[in-house]
C-alpha cells in the first residue's frame, strides 16, 4: 500500500486544488457525522430517566430535545451528503484520468521515430494503460477519489477511538481499533496477493481478448465463416477461458478466504473481550450514557473492519495503468535517446537547407537492425536514387523494401553508415524540412474516418484550413482517378468516409488506394521534391493497374520517386530498377539492361510474365471485365 499511497499522493495535485480539497472536506464530514450521531443519541438516552421525571417543559426536558436535535442534524447531513462523496469523486476522478489521457496521446506521438511503437513489450504497456483508463473502473483517478475516501473511514475510526478512550477506557479503544486494523489488514493483504496473482495471469486474458475480438470483427469474421473456424475459435475461447479461471478461483479460496477468516477470527476475539468488560463495566453502575456511548461505539467500528467498496479495488488496481504508461514513457524514452535523430537536425554542411534532391539520394555502407531484432536488416547497402526519375526496388518477401523506406523517412535511423542528399547527410537537415519534401503512401496507408476532403487534405495540413484548398483537393484526386467516385457521394468531398457517421460511406479497397495515392499527390503539388509508393498499385483493377505508371508517376514530373512493388508490369517501366537481396543491391539497371543481364530480375519477370500469358491464354480479356 505504501509505494501506491505515494503515487497515488503524487498523482492528486493533477487534480486541481479545488476539487481534491472539496473531496477532502466531504470525506471529513462523512467520518464526523456519524460519530456525532452516536454521540447525540447516546446523551439522549441518558438524559430520559430525568426529563420523564422533571416532565415537559423542564431544562432536562429541554436537554432531551437538543442531544435529539443534534442526533437528527448529523443523521440527515450524513444521508445528504453520501451522494455528494460519488459525485464529487467522480468529477475527480475524471479530471485525473483526462490528464492521463494527454499523457497517453503525448507519450504516443512523441518523438519523430517509430521504434517506440513498434516495440511488443511497450506498446502492449500501452495497450494496458488505454484498456483501464477507458473502462474508467479501477483507473488511476479512481484510485485517487478511493485514496480520499479512506479519510472518511479514519475520521470515524479516530472519532470512535476518542468516545471509547473518554467514555470508557483507553485500553478498549486501543483494543477495538487494534481489531479493526487486524480486520482490514487481513483482508487487504489477501485482495493485494490475490491481485498480484491475477496480473500473472495477464497472457490467458489477452489471448481470450484478442480470441473474442476475432469473433466480434467482420474483417475476421469472412475467414472465420469460409474456412469453418467457428467451432475451433469457440473451443479455443472456453479452453483459453477455464485456463485463466481455474487458477484463478483457486487463488481466491487461497489467498482471500483463508487470511481473512484467520484475521477475522483473531478480531473478534479482541472485540469480544472489550464488549464483556462494556458489559461488567455496565453491571458495576456505570451510566446509561456511557453504557450506550461505548457499546455503539464498539459496533460501529465493528463495521469499519469490512470491506470499503468506494476504496478498496480502486486503490490496489487502480494504478495498474498508471505504472503501465509510467513504463511506457520510460522504456521510449530510452528507445528514442538511443535510436532517434534530434528532430530539429542540425545545419547542412553545404549551407543549403533545401534537402530537395537535385542529383541523387545515397545509401552509403548502411547496416540496419530493428530494436530487439534477432537479424541484421541491411548490412553494407550501397545504394543510389539518382534525382528527378523513378527508381524501383523490387525483392523477395522480407527482403527490406518498406524497411528503405522507414530509413529513407528518418522513421529509423541506420546502425551504421549514412543516407546522403546530393553528398549532403540527411541526418543534418532539420527533420521537418525533409519530411515536408516528402510524399509517401505506405503499403498500409491510413484510412482517416473524415471527409473525403480531409482525408486528400491531410497530404499537407499546412495549407490552411484542411478541406480550404477545395480546387488542389480536386485536382489531386482527378490526378489519382478517384474524383468521379467521389463527386457521386451523398455530399461529395464533404461525404464522410465512415459508415457509422451519419451520411457515411465506405470506399472499396482500390478507391481507398487511389484516395492514399491523392493524399500523396496533393502534397507533391505543394511542397514534395520526393514520392514514395510502397506497393501502391496492390488494390487496383488490371485496367487501372496497366495506366498506373503513365497516369500517376509520369505526371509527377520532376519528383525524385521511389516504387516498391511485386508487379513487374508496373515495376518495368522504371527509369532504374534495383533488386534487393540479402540486405544489399544485388542487379541495378534499367528494365532491358537487367533482363539482358539475365539474373534474379530478369528470372522474377519471366515467371510473372509466363503466368500472365497462362491465364491470359486459358480465359478471355478478363482485365477489361473488371475495368
Ligand atoms: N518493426 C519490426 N521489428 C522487427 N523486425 C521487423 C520489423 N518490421 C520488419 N521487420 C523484419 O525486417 C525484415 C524486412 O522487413 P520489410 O517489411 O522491410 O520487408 P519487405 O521487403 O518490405 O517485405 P514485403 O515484400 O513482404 O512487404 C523482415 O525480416 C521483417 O520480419
Amino acid at each position: 500500500m505504501g509505494a501506491e499511497l505515494r503515487q497515488i499522493a503524487g498523482l492528486l495535485p493533477q487534480g486541481g486544488p479545488g476539487p481534491v480539497l472539496a473531496v477532502i472536506v466531504c470525506n471529513v464530514l462523512l467520518g464526523a457525522l456519524p460519530v456525532l450521531f452516536v454521540v447525540g443519541t447516546s446523551v439522549m438516552l441518558g438524559l430520559i430517566p430525568a426529563a420523564a421525571e422533571a416532565g415537559t417543559g423542564s431544562a432536562q426536558w429541554s436537554a432531551v430535545v437538543f442531544a435529539f436535535v443534534l442526533a437528527s442534524v448529523a443523521f440527515t447531513a450524513h444521508q445528504a451528503l453520501a451522494p455528494a462523496q460519488r459525485t464529487l469523486g467522480d468529477h475527480l476522478a475524471r479530471r485525473i484520468d483526462g490528464r492521463l489521457f494527454d499523457r497517453i496521446i503525448t507519450a504516443s506521438l512523441r518523438g519523430s521515430g517509430l521504434a517506440a511503437l513498434e516495440n511488443q513489450h511497450l506498446i502492449e504497456r500501452l495497450g494496458e494503460a488505454k484498456q483501464d483508463l477507458e473502462l474508467g473502473m479501477d483507473s488511476p483517478g479512481r484510485a485517487c477519489a478511493g485514496a480520499l475516501h479512506l479519510i472518511s473511514r479514519g475520521v470515524q475510526l479516530l472519532g470512535y477511538l476518542l468516545v471509547i478512550g473518554i467514555g470508557f477506557s483507553w485500553t478498549a479503544g486501543v483494543g477495538v481499533v487494534a481489531a479493526v486494523l487486524m480486520f482490514r489488514y487481513g483482508l487487504r493483504s489477501g485482495l493485494r496477493k490475490y491481485s498480484e496473482s491475477w496480473e500473472r495471469l495477464t497472457k490467458e486474458r489477452r489471448e481470450a481478448r484478442y480470441l473474442r475480438q476475432l469473433a466480434m470483427g467482420a474483417a475476421a469474421g469472412k475467414e472465420i465463416r469460409t474456412f469453418g473456424l467457428v467451432e475451433w475459435l469457440r473451443d479455443r475461447h472456453r479452453a483459453v477461458y477455464l485456463r485463466w479461471l481455474a487458477p484463478t478461483w483457486a487463488e481466491r479460496r487461497r489467498l482471500l478466504l483463508w487470511p481473512y477468516l484467520r484475521y477475522t477470527a483473531l478480531g473478534l476475539g479482541i472485540t469480544m473481550g472489550v464488549l464483556v468488560a462494556v458489559a461488567s463495566a455496565g453491571a458495576g453502575g456505570a451510566s446509561l450514557t456511557s453504557l450506550a456511548l461505548v457499546t455503539q461505539a464498539v459496533l460501529n467500528c465493528l463495521r469499519l473492519g469490512e470491506f470499503y467498496p468506494e476504496s478498496d479495488m480502486q486503490t490496489l488496481h487502480g494504478m495498474r495503468a498508471y505504472r503501465a504508461l509510467t513504463e511506457f514513457e520510460q522504456g521510449a524514452e530510452a528507445l528514442r535517446r538511443a535510436r532517434e535523430p534530434v528532430a530539429a537536425g542540425g545545419t547542412a554542411g553545404s549551407g543549403a537547407a533545401d534537402p530537395t534532391p537535385r542529383q541523387e539520394i545515397r545509401f552509403s555502407h548502411v547496416s540496419f537492425r530493428y530494436p530487439g531484432g534477432k537479424h541484421q536488416v541491411f548490412d553494407e547497402l550501397d545504394l543510389s536514387i539518382p534525382a528527378g526519375m523513378c527508381t524501383a526496388i523490387v525483392g523477395s518477401n522480407g527482403a527490406g523494401k518498406t524497411t528503405l523506406i522507414k530509413l529513407l523517412t528518418r522513421l529509423y535511423e541506420p546502425d551504421e553508415g549514412t543516407i546522403t542528399i546530393d553528398g549532403v547527410d540527411l541526418a543534418s537537415f532539420p527533420l521537418d524540412a525533409w519530411r515536408s519534401r516528402t510524399a509517401v503512401v505506405f503499403q498500409d496507408f491510413n484510412r482517416y474516418e473524415t471527409s473525403a476532403a480531409d482525408n486528400i487534405g491531410f497530404g499537407d495540413v499546412r495549407h490552411g484550413d484542411v478541406a480550404g484548398d477545395r480546387d488542389e483537393i480536386r485536382g489531386a484526386a482527378k490526378d489519382a482517378g478517384i474524383l468521379d467516385t467521389i463527386e457521386v457521394l451523398p455530399d461529395g468531398l464533404d461525404t464522410p468516409l465512415a459508415k457509422h457517421m451519419a451520411r457515411g460511406v465506405d470506399l472499396s479497397g482500390g478507391q481507398w488506394q487511389r484516395l492514399a495515392l491523392a493524399r500523396a499527390l496533393f502534397r507533391l503539388r505543394h511542397n514534395g521534391g520526393v514520392l514514395v509508393l510502397d506497393e501502391p498499385t496492390a488494390s487496383l483493377d488490371a485496367r487501372a493497374e496497366a495506366r498506373f505508371f503513365e497516369e500517376f508517376v509520369r505526371p509527377a514530373n520532376g519528383a525524385t520517386t521511389l516504387l516498391i512493388s511485386h508487379r513487374f508490369s508496373t515495376v518495368r517501366h522504371a527509369d532504374h530498377i534495383v533488386v534487393l537481396s540479402d540486405g544489399r543491391v544485388t542487379e541495378a539497371g534499367s528494365h532491358d539492361e537487367l533482363v539482358r543481364a539475365d539474373g534474379k530480375y530478369a528470372r522474377m519477370f519471366r515467371l510473372q510474365a509466363a503466368r500472365f500469358t497462362t491465364a491470359t491464354s486459358s480465359s478471355t480479356d478478363e482485365s477489361e471485365g473488371h475495368g
